[in-house]
C-alpha cells in the first residue's frame, strides 16, 4: 500500500474535481436510500385503502375511494421514478468527476513515465527489456489507474451507502436489522475466497496469454528462417501445445465464475427469507407495519452491491499496489549520466581522449585500455581492428552514453561530464553500425535531428551520402514510407540514409560506425569524396573494417583486445609491415579472389 502514495501528489493536484466527486457520491446514495421509505409509505398505504375500499362495499363513496387510490399510487409511482432520476443525474456526475479525474491521472503518469525514461541511461537500456519498459507504461499504469477511478469511487460508494442503509434500518427496527444484516459477513466472506481464486486463475490466464502471444510473435519475426529450414509442421505442434494450456487455465476460471452469481443469489435469497419471516413475527406483534418488510427487502437487495464491491476492490488495489512498486523501481532509478545545466551552446570540436579505461557495468567486460589520442576540426581520425576489439566503444564514450571508468575526454579542452549534454550532443552527427529508422517517410528519418522539416537541406544531404538517385528512382521520392508499412530499403540505402541523416543537422563532430560496410566500394569511394567537402571544419571519426574505407585518413588507430597497438598515417603503417599491413594485404587478395 505504501507504495500507491505516490500517487497522493495527484489527488492534490485534481481536488478540484475529486472533493465534488465525493459529494456526489454521498448525494447519489442519498436518493438511493429515500425510495424504500417511498415503498414502504405506498405499501401501508395499500394496505390501509384496501380494507377502506372493502368497508364501502356497496356505496356510491366506494368508486371515489379507488379514484383517490389509484391517484396517490401514481404518485409514488412517480416520486421513485423521479428519485431514481435524480440519482442516476448525481451518479453520472459522480462518473464525470472520479473516473474522469482517474484518466487525467493515467495521462500525467504515464507521461511523467516516459519523459523519466528518455532521460535514463544506455545501461538502464540495456539491463531492462523492451518488453518490460512497454508494461510499466501501458499494462501497469491501466492497472494503477482502476485503483485512482473504480476502486476508489466504488470504496466510498461502499462506505457511504452501508451506513445510510444499516442505520435505516437499525432506525425502523434493530431485532429485524441484525437478522436481515446476518448473512452480509458470510456474504462477503465468500466472495473474498472466490474473488482470491478469479485473481490468481486471471493471472494465470495473463502469463499463458503472454506467453501464446510472445511466441506467435516471434514465430512470424522468424517466418523466413522457419520456411527455410521446413519446421512449419513443428512450430504448428508447440502452437497447439500453448494454445492448448491457455483453454484449459481459461476453462478453470469459468468453472469458478459460474458457482459465483448462483452462490451470491442465494445467500441474498436467504437473507430475504429471513427479513420476511422475523418481518413477519414484528409486524404480527405489531412494532412494525408490513411496508417495513418490502422497505426492509429492498435494503438488504442495496447491500449486495457493497458486498461484493468489497472483495473487487481490494483485488484491484492490490494489483494496483504492486503495478506501482513496479513503476516506482523506474521512477526512482536516476540516471547515472548527468547532464551539466547551461553552459557552452557552441562547440569547435576539439576531441581528446587522455587515458581513457573502460569496463561495461553490467557485463564486467573491460572493452578499452589506456587510450590516448587527439583529433581536431578538419581532421580524420579513423579506427580499425578485430571484431570485439573496442572501436564502437570509443563512439559510445564519445557521445556519453556511458562514463569512462578511468582517464578524461576532453571537449574543446573541458572534460565531457562538465558539458550540457543536449548542447554537445546535437553537435554530433553520429551513424551507428546498427542503423535503425523509424516506420516514417524517408524525408522524415533523413530529417530526423531538425526541428523543422527542410526538403532543401534533406535533398543536400541525401546527394552527399549518394543515396538521392535511389530515393528519386520511387515512385513517391521522398515521400516514400519506410518500416514496417513501408518499403524495405536494402541494407546499403539504410546506410547511405543514415548518413544523410547525420549530415543535415550540420554537425561539428561526425562520427561513423563502420557504416560504409553493406556498400559497394565504388559507392563508398563516392561517399568519401562527397564527405571530404562536408568534414572541411569539422572533426571525424571514421570506425572501419575495410582499410580502403580509412586509407586517406589524417591518423589511423589500430585496435586489439582495447588497447591501441599501431597508429599513424596509412602510409607508415604499411611500411611499419604491422597489424595493419597484414590487414591490408589479406583485404587485396579477398578482392582479387
Ligand atoms: N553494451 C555492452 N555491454 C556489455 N559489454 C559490451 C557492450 N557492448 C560491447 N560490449 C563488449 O565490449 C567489447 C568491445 O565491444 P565493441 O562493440 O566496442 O567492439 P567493436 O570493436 O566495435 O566490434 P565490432 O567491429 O564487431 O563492432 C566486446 O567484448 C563486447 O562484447
Amino acid at each position: 500500500m505504501k507504495h500507491l502514495a505516490y500517487l497522493n501528489k495527484f489527488f492534490y493536484k485534481y481536488r478540484w474535481r475529486m472533493i465534488p466527486g465525493f459529494i456526489f457520491v454521498v448525494v447519489s446514495n442519498y436518493f438511493g436510500i429515500i425510495p424504500a421509505q417511498v415503498i414502504r409509505i405506498a405499501f401501508d398505504l395499500v394496505k390501509d385503502n384496501i380494507a377502506l375500499f372493502q368497508l364501502f362495499d356497496g356505496f356510491e363513496r366506494q368508486s371515489l375511494i379507488y379514484e383517490i387510490f389509484g391517484h396517490s399510487l401514481l404518485l409514488f409511482g412517480t416520486l421513485v421514478l423521479v428519485l431514481a432520476l435524480i440519482r442516476g443525474l448525481f451518479l453520472f456526475l459522480m462518473r464525470q468527476t472520479i473516473i474522469l479525474t482517474s484518466r487525467h491521472i493515467e495521462y500525467d503518469l504515464k507521461n511523467e513515465i516516459y519523459d523519466h525514461y528518455q532521460q535514463l541511461d544506455m545501461a538502464f537500456f540495456k539491463r531492462n527489456n523492451t518488453g518490460d519498459l512497454i508494461n510499466r507504461v501501458t499494462e501497469d499504469v491501466s492497472r494503477v489507474r482502476a485503483y485512482l477511478g473504480p476502486a476508489i469511487m466504488y470504496s466510498i460508494n461502499t462506505v457511504v451507502l452501508s451506513i445510510m442503509v444499516i442505520s435505516s434500518m437499525f432506525t425502523v427496527n434493530a431485532k429485524l436489522a441484525i437478522y436481515a444484516l446476518a448473512p452480509i459477513p458470510v456474504l462477503s466472506a465468500v466472495i473474498l475466497f472466490i474473488n482470491k481464486l478469479i485473481n490468481k486463475r486471471s493471472e494465470k490466464i495473463q502469463e499463458q496469454l503472454s506467453a501464446l502471444s510472445s511466441f506467435v510473435q516471434e514465430t512470424f519475426s522468424g517466418i523466413r528462417v522457419i520456411k527455410t529450414y521446413s519446421r512449419e509442421q513443428d512450430k504448428k505442434n508447440s502452437f497447439a501445445k500453448e494454445s492448448n494450456d491457455y483453454k484449459t487455465v481459461s476453462l478453470s476460471l469459468v468453472k469458478v465464475q459460474a458457482v459465483f452469481f448462483p452462490l451470491i443469489l442465494l445467500l441474498i435469497g436467504l437473507s430475504t427469507i429471513i427479513t420476511i419471516y422475523i418481518g413477519g413475527i414484528e409486524v404480527m406483534r405489531g412494532s412494525i407495519s408490513s411496508g417495513n418488510i418490502a422497505e426492509f427487502i429492498v435494503y438488504v437487495n442495496q447491500l449486495t452491491f457493497p458486498a461484493m464491491s468489497l472483495a473487487w476492490v481490494t483485488s484491484l488495489v492490490q494489483r494496483a499496489a504492486a503495478s506501482q512498486k513496479r513503476i516506482n523501481e523506474f521512477l526512482d532509478t536516476s540516471p547515472r549520466i548527468k547532464s551539466q545545466t547551461g553552459g557552452k551552446e557552441e562547440f569547435r570540436g576539439d576531441i581528446e581522449f587522455r587515458n581513457v579505461s573502460f569496463t561495461y557495468p553490467d557485463t564486467g567486460i573491460t572493452a578499452l585500455k589506456e587510450i590516448s589520442f587527439k583529433v581536431n576540426p578538419g581532421k580524420i581520425l579513423a579506427i580499425i581492428g578485430k571484431t570485439g576489439s573496442g572501436k564502437s566503444t570509443i563512439a559510445r564514450l564519445l557521445m556519453r552514453m556511458y562514463d569512462t571508468s578511468s582517464g578524461t575526454i576532453l571537449v574543446d579542452g573541458i572534460p565531457i561530464q562538465d558539458l550540457n549534454l543536449n548542447s554537445y550532443r546535437s553537435t554530433i552527427g553520429f551513424v551507428p553500425q546498427d542503423v535503425f529508422l523509424f516506420s516514417d517517410t524517408i524525408a522524415k528519418n533523413v530529417a530526423f535531428g531538425l526541428d523543422q522539416l527542410d526538403m532543401a537541406k534533406v535533398e543536400e544531404a541525401t546527394k552527399k551520402a549518394a543515396v538521392y538517385d535511389n530515393i528519386m528512382e520511387f515512385e513517391k521520392g521522398f515521400e516514400t514510407a519506410i518500416g514496417e508499412r513501408g518499403i524495405t530499403l536494402s541494407g546499403g540505402q539504410k546506410q547511405r540514409v543514415s548518413i544523410a541523416r547525420a549530415i543535415t543537422i550540420n554537425p561539428k563532430i561526425l562520427i561513423f560506425d563502420d557504416c560504409l560496410s553493406a556498400v559497394d566500394t565504388k559507392t563508398e569511394e563516392k561517399i568519401l569524396q562527397n564527405l571530404g567537402t562536408v568534414m572541411r571544419d569539422r572533426s571525424a571519426i571514421f570506425i572501419a573494417h575495410r582499410v580502403s574505407t580509412i586509407k586517406n585518413a589524417d591518423h589511423i588507430l589500430v585496435m586489439e583486445n582495447g588497447q591501441i597497438i599501431e597508429e599513424g598515417k596509412h602510409t607508415e603503417l604499411l611500411a611499419a609491415k604491422g597489424s595493419y599491413f597484414e590487414l591490408y594485404e589479406k583485404q587485396l587478395l579477398e578482392e582479387e579472389v
